[in-house]
Order: structure tokens, then sequence, then C-alpha cells
């Protein structure tokens, strides 16, 4: 007898929904003797334009939950999809193809090129099916150029950062070229983009023009999954806020669902590096 005519057949899973956007279930990464994430799951919903943020105390294991998600370590156990599509252990430039990616950070600045080819490289990179041919000296390859350059030049635009367009990128400041990370990251027209600690290092004035323009970003569509320390900033932003413990998440809800939380107020007592924003 076939299973689908067995009167007592298992129950079904029913297909994931594509109408997901992201979901991480039960992640799960050992380094070791050391549980860095246990158990973690985390959707975000369907409706996009969305900010999303992971908190945690130093050593929580924000970063090893971001690099599961962009493919950049993979889990010990538990599944990421994207779309309903199962990414789990993709390579990180396949999972930047389907729309998740994860913004460059400034070890991928280069020194000497300005903010446009910054952004032209990015989008290049994203766009290359065939990297041979974004070297060979072809028309079509020029052609490709002269496009991704009018293509960067509008992300540019659209972030406001247009006006050092031209600026070689060791004459930016640490405020624009966080900023300039994030224009290459939107450069691969992401539909999740995850932002780490994007907000680390500015002052409130650089802060507040970031928080801006990561609305901005939400705005348009794409939904942002962020990682940050600054607490004002996160409490101010963010639609949904999900906070790790020492690997396991202790609690999730709106940022006055947070801010109140036993839990996590409890977490965060005597971190003096760390302010809940209270
Ligand atoms: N590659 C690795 N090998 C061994 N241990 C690691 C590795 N990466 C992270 N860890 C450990 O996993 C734990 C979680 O680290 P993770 O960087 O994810 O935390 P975090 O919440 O991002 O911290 P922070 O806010 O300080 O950046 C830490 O104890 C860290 O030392």
């Amino acid at each position: 007898m076939s299973a689908s005519m067995n009167p007592v057949s298992p129950s079904v899973t029913p297909p994931p929904d594509k109408r997901v956007i992201l979901e991480a279930s039960g992640l799960s990464k050992r380094f070791g003797g050391l549980l860095a994430n246990d158990d973690v799951s985390l959707s975000l919903g369907t409706e996009t334009g969305k900010v999303t943020s992971v908190i945690g105390p130093n050593g929580a294991g924000k970063s090893t939950f971001f690099k599961m998600l962009a493919g950049f370590c993979t889990p010990t156990t538990g599944k990421v999809r994207l779309f309903g599509e199962d990414i789990t252990g993709l390579n990180p430039h396949k999972i930047s193809a389907r729309g998740l990616v994860r913004t460059f950070q400034e070890t991928t600045i280069f020194p000497e090129l300005t903010a446009l080819e910054h952004v032209a490289l990015a989008r290049q990179l994203s766009r290359s099916a065939n990297d041979f041919q974004v070297f060979a000296n072809t028309l079509s390859a020029r052609r490709d150029e002269d496009r991704m350059r009018a293509d960067a030049l509008e992300i540019l635009r659209f972030l406001d950062l247009d006006g050092v367009a031209s600026s070689v990128a060791k004459t930016l400041p640490h405020g624009y070229l966080r900023l300039l990370g994030i224009a290459m990251g939107m450069a691969a027209s992401p539909k999740v983009l995850l932002l780490d600690e994007p907000y680390a290092g500015l002052n409130p004035d650089e802060t507040d023009r970031a928080v801006e323009l990561t609305r901005k970003i939400a705005a348009s569509g794409v939904s942002i999954l962020l990682v940050e320390h600054d607490m004002k900033a996160v409490m101010k932003i963010s639609d949904h806020i999900h906070v790790l413990y020492f690997g396991k998440k202790i609690a999730e809800g709106t940022p006055e669902e947070i801010r109140n939380n036993e839990q996590v107020i409890e977490a965060y007592l005597g971190k003096e590096d760390e302010d809940i924003g209270l």
C-alpha cells in the first residue's frame, strides 16, 4: 500500500510560506565547548520595509547569528529560509544574489578609490554571473561599467551621498565610511539588509543622519535587520527587537515591551558599557 493510501499516515509538514521574508529556526552554533548560539529562532514576517533589531550584551552571540544568516558561518544545527527557500549553508555570494545582503565592513574599503567607484564595484560584483567578463576588456564589459557607474550615482543620490561621490575614501570621515558601507550593500539591490553595528563610533549628529538613512532605506521597501549597541538609536528606529543573552533568545517585542521586560533589564544590569536607555 502506498503512503498516500495509509489511513493513519503521519501528519504532513506544510510547505514553507514563500511570503515570509526571512526565517531562522532553531539556529545553534558551537565553537568547541562554547555554544555561541543556542536554538535561536526569528521571523521577519511578511510585511516588507520593517526595521528589526537584535540586541544583547557583549558576547551574547549577535555577530555569530548574523554570520549564519548571511552564509559567513555554517550553523551547527537549524535552518535559514529566505522567502521560503532554504538558504542554510549557501555561500555569502549566493545568499546575497537571492536578496539577503550584509553591509560591507570598513575593511572592504580601498583608500584610493572614490565613493562612486566603491559603489560601482559593489554593484558589478553583485551582478557578475561571470567573473571573467568583469575583467575582460570587451565592449559589453565597458558598457556594463558605464551602467554600473550610473546605477552607483543613483544609489549615492538616494542616500544623499552624491556630494562625496568623487572623494577618495581615505579623505572621508569615519561617519561617511560607515554610510559608504551601507551604500555598497544597497548596490546589491537587497530585499533584506543586515546592518552590523551601523552606528558604532559615530557622533550624535552622524548617528541621527545614519538613523534617518536607515529609515529611508526601510521606507523604500527593504527589510532591515540590525545589530547595534546604541540603545537610544535601537529604541528609536526598531519596529521589533529580539534580545540574545549567552547565546539564547530571552525576549522579543516592541521597543516598549523590551524596555520594560524584567529579564532584559536583568541581563543589562551592571553592564557599564551598555545602556538599555531606561
Ligand atoms: N570563530 C570563533 N571561534 C571561537 N569562538 C567564537 C568565534 N566567534 C565567536 N566566538 C565566541 O562566541 C561568543 C559570541 O560571540 P559574538 O561575536 O557572536 O557575540 P556578540 O554578541 O556579537 O558580541 P559583541 O557585541 O561583543 O560584538 C563569544 O563568546 C565569542 O568569543
